[in-house]
């Protein structure tokens, strides 16, 4: 297992918002993560990633237990994550925004600033073509010298898949990826990350579109009020009477 999640708890004062889950995420697969809304899913993602301290449980990832590293230091190690609304700065360029990522990979520091040693140039040139390269896998070379503010939703989602994958992740946690874009783009967004798991990359993934996690997912938790509900393959989550009557208020047709 990639990451392992043990009997991870997290209140909020006197709300549970993650209560005892655990949860393993398997190498090279899609890992999908789904529930209704208040469910406790973002609030599992903010643990995974460092955003917030569990109350309780642990994060063990590639063997070792990271339950209370630090955000960057969870980057570093190989966790990325995007956001529900992308991240990103509206007034630069998808270029620029882009290059950010791969900073995680460099060591320069004020000194190479200023005097513009040749390990600043070195890393610079680095995270360049780091940034060219992630913005040709999503499929966004052409529009990468435009303000992040003129380009589309769909694009803008694109651009965080390629700030995520430009910090050179193990795993990348996408959360709702596929808000707010048509039926068209989402399925762009589908074969993207069916290509990033092809890239030899872990997906872990929130969504709400169930077309999509049917399609692409090979396992699915379900939380409800914080809990697991539910652990499987698609068609046993489709298949599953608490998912249906707890989740979809007893009818099944919202999970095809
Ligand atoms: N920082 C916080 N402080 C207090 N309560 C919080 C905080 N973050 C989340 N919660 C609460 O925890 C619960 C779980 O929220 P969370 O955002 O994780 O759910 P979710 O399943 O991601 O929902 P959605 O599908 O709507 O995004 C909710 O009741 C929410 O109000």
């Amino acid at each position: 297992m990639l990451l392992e999640i043990q009997k991870l708890t997290k209140r909020f004062g006197g709300l549970v918002a993650v209560n005892d889950v655990s949860f393993s995420v398997e190498k090279g697969k899609v890992n999908a993560i789904i529930g209704p809304n208040g469910a406790g899913k973002t609030t599992f993602f903010n643990l995974i990633s460092g955003f917030y301290k569990p109350t309780s449980g642990q994060i063990i990832f590639k063997g070792q237990d990271i339950t209370r590293l630090p955000v960057n230091q969870r980057a570093k190690l190989g966790i990325a994550r995007t956001f529900q609304t992308t991240h990103l700065f509206e007034q630069s360029t998808v270029f620029d925004n882009v290059m950010v990522g791969h900073r995680l990979r460099t060591s320069s520091n004020l000194f190479d600033a200023v005097f513009r040693t040749k390990r600043l140039k070195r890393e610079e040139a680095e995270c360049k073509e780091k940034a060219m390269e992630v913005l040709e896998f999503v499929g966004l070379t052409d529009v990468a010298d435009k303000i992040v503010a003129n380009i589309s939703q769909e694009q803008k989602k694109r651009a965080a898949f390629a700030l995520a994958l430009a910090t050179e992740p193990e795993i990348v946690l996408l959360d709702e990826p596929a808000a707010g874009v048509n039926p068209d783009e989402t399925e762009g967004l589908e074969q993207l990350i069916v290509k990033i798991v092809d890239h030899g990359i872990t997906v872990c993934l929130i969504e709400h579109k169930m077309s999509m996690i049917m399609k692409i997912a090979h396992k699915i938790m379900v939380l409800n009020y914080g809990g697991k509900i539910a652990e499987g393959t698609p068609e046993e989550i489709q298949n599953n009477e608490t998912v249906i009557k707890a989740y979809l208020g007893g009818s099944a047709d919202c999970l095809n």
